[in-house]
Parts: C-alpha cells; sequence; structure tokens
C-alpha cells in the first residue's frame, strides 16, 4: 500500500483528533443554545413519554449488561467487568425513575433522585473501568463467579432502598442533595475523561468510551441548570441517551470481534498486522525453512517464467542440478545437525556466487537447482565448474567439526535438450546421474 506523505499522515491526524474534541464537545452547543434562548419556565409534562422513554433505556440497559458479561466472561477484560457493572447498576438504579413518575407531583424527590443516583453509579463505574485498562484478564473462576455478581446485584437493590428512604426524609428537600449527586457524577465521567487521555484514542472503542463519558459529563451539566420537564431536562436526557448509544454500540462491536474491550484494534492497525502477516506468509510459502532458499514449489515457478521469457526473447537459458556426495555419510558419522549444518553453509556458498539475475532452489533433500537464464551451455558449465571447485575446496564448520564435501552436477540447456521445465529437469537429472556414475565431485557435461 502506498504511503502517505509524511506532512499529510499529520494532518489527516490532527484533523481527527479536533473530530474527536468537535464531536465531543457538541452537547455544549445544544445546552448553551437553550440555556440562552429559551425560557427555562416552559415545560413539557408527559409522563407516559417519560414512562416509555426509560421503559426503553432499561430494556437496552439490560441488553447490553448481558453482551458486556458475555464479553467479559470469554476474554476475561477486567475493563469489561466494571462495565458490565456499571450497566447493570444503572438499569437498577434507574428503574425507580421510571416507575415512580406518576410521584412527580406529591413525591417529586422520589421520582427525581434516582436519575442522578443511577448516573453516579454508571460513572463511578466507567472510571473504575478505565482504571484498570491494560490489566490482565481474569482467570475463569473470578469471571464465572456467581456470588461475585449476586453480590453487587444486592448492592444496587440495597442502593435503591437507600435513595428511596433519603427522598422520604427530611434532607431530601435541600436541593444541595440532588445538585451534590449530579455534581459527584460529572466530576467521575470528567475523571474518567482525563484518565482515558493517557492511554490515547487510537483503539477505536476507546475514542467512543471518551466521547461516552464526555456525553454523561454533559448531560449532569444539563441536569444541573435544568427544572423537571423543562427542554433544558429533556436536552439532558438526550444527551445521556447518547453516551449511552455509544458506549453500547462500543460494546456490542467488541462482541463481534475481540470480545474485549482493550483490543479491537484501529483499523490502521489491522492494516499494519495484515501486511506483515502477508509478508510472512509469501515467505513462508516461497523458501526452503532449513536454508532460507527458494523452496521446490518457488524455484520450479521462476523457472517457468524464465524459461517463457527466454522462449519469448530467444535467448538461452541452462537449468543445473547439483547433489552432495555422500552425504549419507555426513549425517551417519557426524549426526543429523551436522548436516543440517553443511547444508545452510552449501546453500549460502552457493547463493554467494551467483549473479542476482540467476535461481538458486533446494528442491529437497540434498539437492539443489541452478536456473541461469540468457546463459548457453558452454558458460554454464565453466559457471558448474567453479561452483564445484570452489565448494571443494571450502570448509564447513558445525561447532569444533571442520568437513569438506564435493557435489556432482548435472547441466540441461535450452532450446537444445528441451522446450518445457520437466523435460529440462530431467535431462539435468540423468546427467546428474552419469556425474555420479562418472565418479562424483564433477560436472556433466564435461568440458
Ligand atoms: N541433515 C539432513 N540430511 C538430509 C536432509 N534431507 C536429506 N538428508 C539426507 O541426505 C542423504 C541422502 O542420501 P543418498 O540419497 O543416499 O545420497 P548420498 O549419500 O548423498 O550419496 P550420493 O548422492 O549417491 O553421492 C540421506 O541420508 C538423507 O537422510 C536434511 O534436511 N538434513
Amino acid at each position: 500500500m502506498e504511503h502517505l506523505p509524511a506532512g499529510l499522515d499529520k494532518l489527516t491526524r490532527v484533523y481527527v483528533r479536533l473530530l474527536h474534541v468537535l464531536f465531543a464537545l457538541s452537547p455544549s452547543v445544544a445546552i448553551w443554545y437553550l440555556a440562552q434562548y429559551q425560557d427555562p419556565a416552559l415545560r413539557y409534562e408527559s409522563h407516559a413519554f417519560h414512562e416509555i422513554a426509560i421503559g426503553v433505556a432499561i430494556l437496552a440497559s439490560l441488553f447490553v449488561t448481558w453482551i458486556t458479561w458475555r464479553c467479559y466472561r470469554d476474554a476475561g477484560d477486567p475493563m469489561l467487568r466494571w462495565l458490565t457493572l456499571g450497566f447493570l447498576g444503572f438499569a437498577i438504579v434507574y428503574a425507580p425513575h421510571g416507575l415512580f413518575t406518576g410521584h412527580a407531583h406529591d413525591h417529586p424527590m422520589l421520582f427525581l433522585l434516582y436519575g442522578p443516583a443511577s448516573r453516579l453509579i454508571l460513572n463511578a463505574c466507567l472510571l473504575l473501568a478505565v482504571l484498570q485498562h491494560g490489566r490482565p484478564a481474569d482467570n475463569p473462576e473470578k469471571r464465572g463467579s456467581k456470588r461475585f455478581w449476586l453480590g453487587w446485584l444486592a448492592i444496587f437493590l440495597v442502593i435503591d432502598v437507600a435513595v428511596g428512604l433519603l427522598a422520604l426524609s427530611p434532607i431530601a428537600d435541600r436541593p444541595e442533595l440532588r445538585l451534590g449527586l449530579e455534581w459527584i457524577a460529572f466530576f467521575l465521567a470528567l475523571a474518567g475523561l482525563l484518565r482515558m487521555r493517557r492511554h490515547g484514542t487510537d483503539l477505536p472503542l476507546l475514542a467512543i468510551y471518551s466521547l461516552s463519558l464526555a456525553m454523561f459529563a454533559q448531560s449532569s451539566l444539563a441536569f444541573i441548570i435544568a427544572g423537571a420537564w423543562n427542554h433544558q431536562w429533556w436536552l439532558a436526557h438526550a444527551i445521556s441517551a447518547s453516551g449511552f448509544l455509544l458506549l453500547s454500540y462500543g460494546v456490542i462491536r467488541a462482541f463481534q470481534t475481540t470480545r474485549s474491550f482493550s483490543t479491537v484494534y484501529s483499523q490502521e492497525v489491522i492494516m499494519r498486522q495484515l501486511e506483515n502477516a502477508n509478508e510472512q506468509l509469501t515467505l513462508m510459502a516461497t523458501t526452503d525453512s532449513l536454508t532460507g532458499v527458494a523452496n521446490r514449489r518457488h524455484f520450479l515457478d521462476r523457472a517457468g517464467e524464465e524459461l517463457a521469457r527466454c522462449q519469448r526473447s530467444e535467448t538461452p537459458l541452462c537449468l543445473v542440478l547439483l547433489d552432495i556426495d555422500h552425504f549419507k555419510l555426513v549425517n551417519d558419522n557426524h549426526g543429523h545437525q551436522a548436516g543440517d549444518a553443511v547444508l545452510r553453509q552449501l546453500a549460502r556458498s552457493i547463493d554467494d556466487m551467483l549473479r542476482g539475475s540467476d535461481v538458486f532452489g533446494r528442491l529437497g533433500g540434498e539437492e539443489f537447482a541452478i536456473l541461469l537464464p540468457d546463459t548457453g551451455m558452454s558458460e554454464a558449465i565453466a559457471i558448474a565448474e567453479r561452483v564445484r571447485r570452489q565448494i571443494s575446496e571450502r570448509e564447513m564448520r558445525h561447532g569444533d567439526l571442520c568437513l569438506r564435501i564435493t557435489i556432482s552436477l548435472g547441466i540441461a540447456d535450452f532450446p537444445a535438450d528441451g522446450e518445457r521445465v520437466d523435460a529440462l529437469y530431467a535431462e539435468a537429472d540423468r546427467r546428474l546421474y552419469a556425474a555420479k556414475e562418472g565418479g562424483r565431485n564433477r560436472v556433466s557435461p564435461a568440458v
């Protein structure tokens, strides 16, 4: 893939960051607009709408709780443990806010207090989740512990009762109570957001997480300046719902991919990993793992291509097959590892002796092949002779062991010996056999 020029790459990064900030702050524009241009006394009091909206929110958060819990159970990402608890706690503590809609007039605090209390719990859990980011996965016992989840379920139900008692107590009417809870919710979201900045927003789900925290913080601000049922109050609900929907989208994406919130990678990272994996695969598919030279398949593919090219340009080509003499003895006398070391050094030595346009490969065992494009028989014999001589003079080392080996070589010539790779191969093999028969450490045909 073509890489972006450095300047353009930087510019797009800056633009993306700017987009994050603008997305994150967009609710503030609406909050400011309502605060500026609308009479806070204007109200839209629809109990049915409120009840339905809360009902949908509870159902959605229970669904997301379940999905988040499934992800946590599979991947053990500790961040998801707190996220699950956040969604669960929110659903349980928010539900009475809908259930007590009918008491909006006779017990306004019983109706209102569950809102900030649920947001406070959600934001606290989101902050704790951020603090868990990057921690190792929880072990399976911890993930499957029923006590853990039932314990927290009980805690959330106790919080429901506590908020109810608080709402019916004499201090309930003091505005600082509701506002205090809302401010705490605001600061928890802000703390989560600031902490999240440390991890960066390169991972797409973490960017979504940060955006949600920004939404939650701003929804609390809107609730602080809102009055029950007025338009700022409805807007605050809408901002909170947006944050929630974004976060639930993140969870579903995690569920559909790695099941771990912290390891869903950005497209850039995935592209890079794909490119590396592709390179790795190509290398593995084309090279011989012991010697690092072309493997049989790759060599024969290249031979086919080169032959076609030489046919088109009507130039000669030679195929050389070579085989180590009495290699079995190296293995038998010094062990298989010494044999492997000899094969590696032989391959490297021959590779170094050849031109860049020559193709060299290991066909299997101790048999190698050299393809010499644009080379006629007499030149090929000279090259093969040089290779034979240099190999016979070279010392092969394995630990303290120092070995000398010889090789035999058979050459076939295009077009005289055949027009196809298999015909040339058969002829070169026949001549290699002749070289062995003739006493080894020789080239056939000879000069
Ligand atoms: N160490 C090692 N040995 C291998 C490998 N592949 C094949 N061999 C050995 O290569 C030897 C080939 O033996 P032969 O085919 O009898 O040939 P040779 O001993 O070289 O005798 P000539 O070819 O007739 O000179 C066998 O002992 C195989 O085990 C390998 O990857 N590593």
